[in-house]
This record gives C-alpha cells, sequence and structure tokens, in this order.
C-alpha cells in the first residue's frame, strides 16, 4: 500500500506555522528542499531550513481523504502560506530510504540516546537505544515524541507498569524499559507500528515479556503506574475517559501530540481526574503532566 506525501510551496517565514498545520491534520513527517536548489546543506531533523523558498512534503498514510484534506487546507488561516498542494503516491520504500540518510543519533536529557540502527552509538557506555521507524511515527526527531523522551530520562521507572498509548514505533515503550520500568504495554491501533515495535525491542534485545503489544483492547481492565500518550488533541479529548481509567490513584500521566494553544482545553478535561501541572513548551509544542488524585 503506497503512502500519500502532500507537496507544496512556502516561504521561510511560515514554514514553522504550515508544518505545525501539517502536523494537526495527521502528517506523520515532514521534509524541507530548497526550491531554488542553492548549494546550503540540508538542515538535519529538528533544525529549521534557512532556504528563502521551500518545497514542503508531508507524509500521509494512505487513509487520508485526499480531497477533504485539500478542501480543509483551502478554507484555512494557513491557505496562503500554503501555495499549490498537491498529493501524490510514494512507494514505501522509497519512503525508508529518505529516513535513513536523514536520520542521525540524538541525546534526549541525561542518559538517552536514540541511535538508528544502522549507525554507531557515540557514547557506548549510555542508555542507546537501536532504532528503525521502519513505516511506523517515532524516531524522536519531533517534539511530541522528544517531549516525551525527556520526560522518561529524568523520570524513575524503576519497578513501574507503563502503558505507552500509541506505541508507533515503539519508540517511549523501549526508552521506558531500557531505563528501569519493570513491565510496559504497548498499544496502537496501526498493525504496522505493532510489528515495527517488535523489530525495535529485538534490535534492543528486549525479551518479549517486558513489553506486551497489541490493539488498545489489550489494556482494557488494567491499571499503570505510568501512562504516555503521545497522539493528537482530538484522540486525547475524545479518550480521555478511558486513558484516565488505566492510570493507577497518584499514578503519573504524560501527554503529548498537543499544540501549545490546545494546551488549556486539553487540561481541563483532564482536570476531572489528575492534578495537572503546568504545560512545558518545546517549540509550538507542549507536554502536558498529571498526578491522579484519588477516587472519593
Ligand atoms: C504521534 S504517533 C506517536 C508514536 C510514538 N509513541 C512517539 O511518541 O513517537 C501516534 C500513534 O498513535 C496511534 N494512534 C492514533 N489513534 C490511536 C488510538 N485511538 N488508539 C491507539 N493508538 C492510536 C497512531 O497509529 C500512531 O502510531
Amino acid at each position: 500500500m503506497p503512502w500519500l506525501q502532500l507537496k507544496f510551496a512556502t516561504e521561510q517565514a511560515q514554514v514553522d506555522e504550515v508544518s505545525d498545520y501539517m502536523m494537526a491534520l495527521g502528517a506523520l513527517s515532514i521534509t524541507y528542499e530548497d526550491a531554488e536548489d542553492n548549494p546550503i546543506l540540508e538542515p538535519l531533523p529538528g533544525e529549521t531550513p534557512l532556504w528563502q523558498a521551500l518545497i514542503v512534503t508531508a507524509l500521509f498514510d494512505a487513509t487520508v481523504d485526499t480531497t477533504a484534506t485539500l478542501n480543509e487546507i483551502k478554507q484555512s488561516a494557513h491557505s496562503s502560506a500554503i501555495k499549490n498542494p498537491t498529493f501524490e503516491a510514494l512507494e514505501d520504500k522509497d519512503w525508508e530510504r529518505a529516513w535513513m540518510d536523514s536520520f542521525h543519533p540524538m541525546q534526549f536529557g541525561q542518559r538517552l540516546w536514540i541511535v538508528p540502527s544502522w549507525r554507531q552509538p557515540p557514547e557506548p557506555d549510555a542508555v542507546n537505544l537501536l532504532l528503525d521507524p521502519g513505516l511506523a511515527f517515532g524516531t524522536g526527531t519531533h517534539p511530541t515524541t522528544s517531549l516525551c523522551l525527556q520526560w522518561l530520562d529524568g523520570a524513575d521507572l524503576s519497578d513501574k507498569s507503563v502503558l505507552d498509548y500509541g506505541c508507533g514505533s515503539g519508540i517511549l515503550a523501549i526508552a521506558a524499559v531500557l531505563l528501569g520500568a519493570k513491565q510496559v504495554t504497548a498499544i496502537d491501533i496501526d498493525p504496522q507500528a505493532l510489528t515495527a515495535t517488535l523489530d525495535n525491542m529485538q534490535r534492543n534485545n528486549i525479551a518479549e515479556h517486558l513489553i506486551e503489544r497489541g490493539q488498545p483492547e489489550l489494556a482494557e481492565g488494567k491499571t499503570y503506574n505510568l501512562v504516555v500518550a503521545n497522539i493528537l488533541a482530538g484522540p486525547l479529548k475524545q479518550l480521555a475517559p478511558s486513558i484516565a481509567s488505566k492510570v493507577s490513584e497518584e499514578g503519573e500521566l504524560v501527554l503529548s501530540g498537543l499544540l501549545a494553544e490546545q494546551a488549556e482545553e486539553i487540561s481541563q478535561v483532564y482536570e476531572k481526574w489528575f492534578t495537572m501541572k503546568p504545560a512545558i513548551i518545546e517549540g509550538d509544542w507542549i507536554r502536558l503532566e498529571g498526578i491522579k488524585r484519588p477516587d472519593r
């Protein structure tokens, strides 16, 4: 099944705005090219490109409704910044190769490095998570993943049970185990995410019983010391009662995939069950954290 990529032209001053908008529309990843082919180095993942005129490519999975998405863009406040948007099919293999070239080791917090499985760890004694995202979301290059990885690195996970709600490549579930969690459950509605998670567990020599994987039903009726969910604002709002029910009393909640302007609304939704902390910001994205209040 091919992926779909949405290509359009934009200007440097608008690149952050249109990138965030693409993620809010459900893009799995965004890459940039110089529209004028200047001999400037390509930006590293996470860096803002310096080119004045850019071609942006946003990757969507093949289920996206192209007509509805193009209409939504046309009617949005960003339409003038998104010039000539066009969808085209992309073969899985092309997408994998593009990732391999642009993905480099990255450090999160004090201990944790995410290392592409085809590169050498720069610090062999660090907590090195070897990763190949395959066809799933989650490399650490996006602020939403980075915000969760930094939280996990700074936490004491020893003896904790963890639920990774929307595991993608398995990056958060595997990081939790490598950083000391006792047992992790990784759930996702996308079968390719569950395959990528198993592949990445094997790359990191993680025994199958340490991370159980499956569709969301796997976590039904269970509670965890920590639930981390990097999904977008819409699902986080809709799934709030289900997510909240899976956090044990005085357990912790970490939410990501949220734009700064969505912080207050989502925080208020989760206040029903959690004592929420102020949002932590990275670029235009934020992380929310809460502690579950005991039932009265
Ligand atoms: C933004 S990715 C996050 C991946 C990874 N956890 C990370 O932090 O990079 C969101 C993931 O959530 C999954 N997802 C979306 N809606 C979901 C739902 N209702 N239940 C479970 N997973 C869901 C998607 O398939 C995707 O793999």
